[in-house]
């Protein structure tokens, strides 16, 4: 069974706006997915969509195999954590503590339960040392992982993401890059959007491309190096891609997208001219 089934779903605001048109995709359970495409592509309406925020004009959207309705949102969002791209859109408790425990304290938790449910939220984002402090005080970065924190206290099985590394600087960047492979060796299913092609093809297994609210494609990361749709989604090759593409030697080869192709390509060329033996 997929952790998330969408059937043909088209969104329409009340303005009259078709953010969303046609959509069916299906995203398999453990599945570290990168959501890209320009602006206004229909990204964040989309991951509105799998925890209930909104609900489709047409079409349906299934979890683990359940109808996502406004019947049974409160146990969907048990299952699939939305984190907001602006932490100050999530975070509004007076501590830090309060704000992750806010969602399990809603489940009436035992104040057992709920200490270790936070105490391991707040540890799993590095932020426990900063449970006493009001939010407020907080730089963007550690207010995002707060945030993030909120949303492990639920357990959900899916985290989806908006843009999370949106502002932050690379160092940030790189601790949201950490802590979304620790939630990957957790087990959950994750779903983020990007402007990021080089973040997405390091680290994403798989990768959806939307343009005006349609899909233009799916596939894996190796979609990134396909200049047809990158072009076709505003989008830039990879870094990676880009360099191998100017030395004329590696004109025949599949272009690698992340570190890690660009090393086989380069030990199998040292392995093929005896340079290089491993
Ligand atoms: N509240 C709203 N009311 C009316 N139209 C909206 C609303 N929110 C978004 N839209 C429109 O829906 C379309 C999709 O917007 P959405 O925010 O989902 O795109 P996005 O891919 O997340 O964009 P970005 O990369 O800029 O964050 C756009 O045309 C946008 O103008």
């Amino acid at each position: 069974m997929n952790a998330i089934d969408i059937n043909q779903v088209t969104y329409r605001y009340d303005s009259g706006v078709e953010a969303l048109s046609d959509i069916t995709l299906s995203i398999p359970f453990g599945a570290k997915v990168a959501l890209l495409g320009p602006n206004g592509a229909g990204k964040s309406t989309l991951l509105h969509h799998l925890n209930g925020l909104k609900i489709p004009s047409k079409g349906s959207i299934t979890i683990f195999g359940t109808k996502v309705t406004k019947k049974n949102i409160h146990s969907i969002r048990q299952q699939v954590g939305l984190v907001f791209q602006d932490p100050d859109d999530q975070i509004f408790s007076g501590t830090v503590w309060d704000d992750v425990a806010f969602g399990p304290r809603n489940l009436h938790m035992s104040e057992n339960e709920l200490e270790e449910i936070c105490t391991a939220a707040l540890g799993n984002v590095g932020m426990l040392e900063y449970k006493d402090k009001a939010p407020y005080h907080l730089s963007y970065g550690q207010k995002k992982r707060v945030a993030i924190a909120g949303i492990l206290a639920m357990r959900p099985d899916i985290v989806i993401l908006d843009e999370p590394m949106a502002f932050l600087d690379p160092s940030g960047q790189d601790e949201i890059a950490g802590l979304l492979q620790g939630l990957h060796y957790m087990g959950k299913t994750i779903l983020l959007s990007t402007h990021d092609v080089n973040f997405a093809a390091s680290w994403a297994d798989m990768v959806v491309l939307l343009k005006e609210g349609k899909l233009l494609t799916v596939g894996d990361n190796q979609l990134l190096a396909d200049e047809k749709y990158i072009r076709e989604a505003n989008l830039h090759l990879p870094i990676i891609a880009r360099t191998f593409k100017m030395v004329p030697e590696f004109s025949d080869e599949k272009l690698p997208i992340n570190e890690q192709e660009a090393f086989r390509l380069l030990f199998k060329r040292l392995n093929e001219n005896n340079k290089y033996q491993y």
